[in-house]
């Protein structure tokens, strides 16, 4: 049995940063995508990274970014971990794990169980697939768009590496989610914000006590 992995995605000020790092929470999500209300300047997410540095793992979330951004990202910001969001192939996932050194957690957008066979590539490369729902039609995010999916597809599922589950949860939806899903890690943005792009740390509060009262689930 294991304790709960908990991320907050899409921090953007200082403040939410140092509310979410008192609660304990695994992991912060940092947004390098300029179409989104969350993105983060490269000199905001280094004051940001170094508050979270030795307290949570800092993820730097980017989106089909090519290599000389990735790099200065890396160089600059020096994140544990790199989210992928969009098209990024297995190949590139790999490269970019020998490249930085770094963890790689690829997004997969589920809507149906043809999708979890995406997963499968994905996994031999990762070190964690995070599963979301697809984005809505038209919407200019590939996450962060607050849609569920069908938490029972993930039931024993077996894969090689661990899943972290996300799209669409908030305090009042997640320890469900868990319970039917069989997460041992969770992901959130929308569900703790106050309105596109801004958190609300009381949200982030209820959230993180949500899902910790779920029982501990079996190990990863
Ligand atoms: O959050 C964004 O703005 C974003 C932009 C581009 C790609 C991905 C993005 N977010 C991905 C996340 O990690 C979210 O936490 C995940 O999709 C869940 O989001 P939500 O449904 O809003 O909780």
């Amino acid at each position: 049995m294991t304790d709960l992995l908990i991320k907050i995605c899409g921090i953007s000020t200082e403040e939410t940063m140092q509310a979410t790092l008192d609660l304990g929470v695994d992991m912060v999500g940092l947004v390098f995508f300029p179409k989104s209300p969350r993105h983060v300047s490269l000199t905001q997410a280094c004051k940001l990274a170094d508050m979270a540095r030795g307290k949570a793992k800092v993820v730097a979330l980017t989106v089909n970014m090519d290599l000389d951004s990735l790099s200065r990202i890396n160089e600059l910001v020096a994140p544990d971990i790199f989210q992928f969001h969009g098209n990024e192939t297995p190949e590139a996932c790999a490269a970019a794990k020998v490249m930085y050194n770094k963890q790689v957690m690829k997004a997969v957008a589920i809507s149906d169980r043809s999708d979890l066979e995406e997963a499968l590539y994905y996994s031999i490369v990762a070190d964690r697939l995070l599963f979301d729902a697809k984005p809505p039609k038209g919407s200019d995010l590939p996450g962060g768009n607050g849609v569920t999916f069908d938490w029972d597809l993930l039931k024993d599922l077996d894969l090689a590496k661990p899943f972290m589950l996300s799209g669409g949860l908030d305090a009042s939806n997640v320890a469900q989610a868990i319970t039917r899903s069989g997460a041992t890690a969770v992901d959130v943005s929308s569900g703790v914000e106050r309105e596109k792009g801004v958190k609300d740390i009381e949200k982030i509060r209820a959230f993180v006590a949500a899902a910790r009262s779920v029982s501990p689930v079996a190990g990863e």
